[in-house]
């Protein structure tokens, strides 16, 4: 098992042991510390978007949670249905599903860069991760978005979503005030948290993204 770590500390230690790489699995054996982003908002608030730049400027890998449960439900997996009544409900999945989705992707994927997005929506799912991960991640942006602004996109994202219409809206704000602002609170707290103004053209949000990276390039190419 990864061994439980600290913020900015690696999955493994510094020590590249192979007794180590043989017993564990996927990122444990890779030679590299992973750089963990939380990205953090409310439905619509632009993660994703704003993910998708990320990934183009500095090379990370995207993993969009939302989209790993959805890919559950496309692929009729054993926990599909229930991911689908959860969403249609804008309920949060059961964590254990969640990280294990999420820890599957970052043990398959050859980068150490990555980009969580749109988890931990919960307390309990932060917990989780780092109980399970073993890690805490590097930096968490946050997405702030009036709520009017953030109706107004997820009802024109146009994307087929079973979550994407008035009545589910309103509960997943409600969601992401009670369960979602605590991890935002948590980060806050501890330093790690970067908050974003998520109003106005998506380019000129991104040149508040950027200089984030920018500032942690040693960070990310020490790891
Ligand atoms: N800055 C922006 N201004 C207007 N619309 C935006 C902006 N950023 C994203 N969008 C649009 O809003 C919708 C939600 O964006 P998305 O990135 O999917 O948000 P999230 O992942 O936070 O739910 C999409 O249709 C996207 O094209
Ligand atoms: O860690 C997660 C991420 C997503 N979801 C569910 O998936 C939905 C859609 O999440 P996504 O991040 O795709 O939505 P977005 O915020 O991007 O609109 C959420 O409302 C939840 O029901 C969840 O339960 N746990
Ligand atoms: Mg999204």
């Amino acid at each position: 098992m990864w061994r439980r770590v600290a913020s900015f500390s690696p999955f493994i230690s510094s020590t590249k042991s192979s007794t180590l790489s043989q017993v564990n699995h996927g990122i444990s054996s890779k030679d590299s510390t992973p750089f963990i982003t939380f990205v953090l908002g409310g439905p619509g608030s632009g993660k994703g978007t704003q993910c998708a730049k990320i990934v183009d400027t500095f090379g990370f890998k995207h993993l969009s949670a939302g989209d790993l449960l959805r890919r559950e439900i496309a692929c009729n997996s054993e926990s599909g249905s229930t991911i689908l009544d959860t969403i249609k409900e804008g309920q949060i999945v059961p964590s254990e599903v969640t990280v294990r989705l999420i820890r599957r992707e970052m043990e398959l994927s050859n980068n150490h860069k990555f980009l969580i997005d749109g988890f931990p929506r919960s307390e309990e799912n932060r917990i989780a991760f780092e109980r399970i991960i073993g890690a805490e991640p590097n930096i968490v942006l946050f997405f702030d978005c009036p709520e009017e602004e953030m109706v107004k996109r997820v009802l024109n994202r146009n994307q087929g979503r079973v979550d994407d219409n008035i009545d589910t809206i309103k509960k997943r704000l409600k969601v992401f005030e009670a369960l979602n602002l605590p991890v935002v609170n948590h980060y806050a707290k501890k330093g790690k948290l970067h908050k974003i103004c998520a109003v106005g053209a998506e380019d000129e949000i991104f040149e508040q993204v950027r200089p984030v990276f920018a500032g942690c390039e040693q960070v990310i190419s020490e790891s």
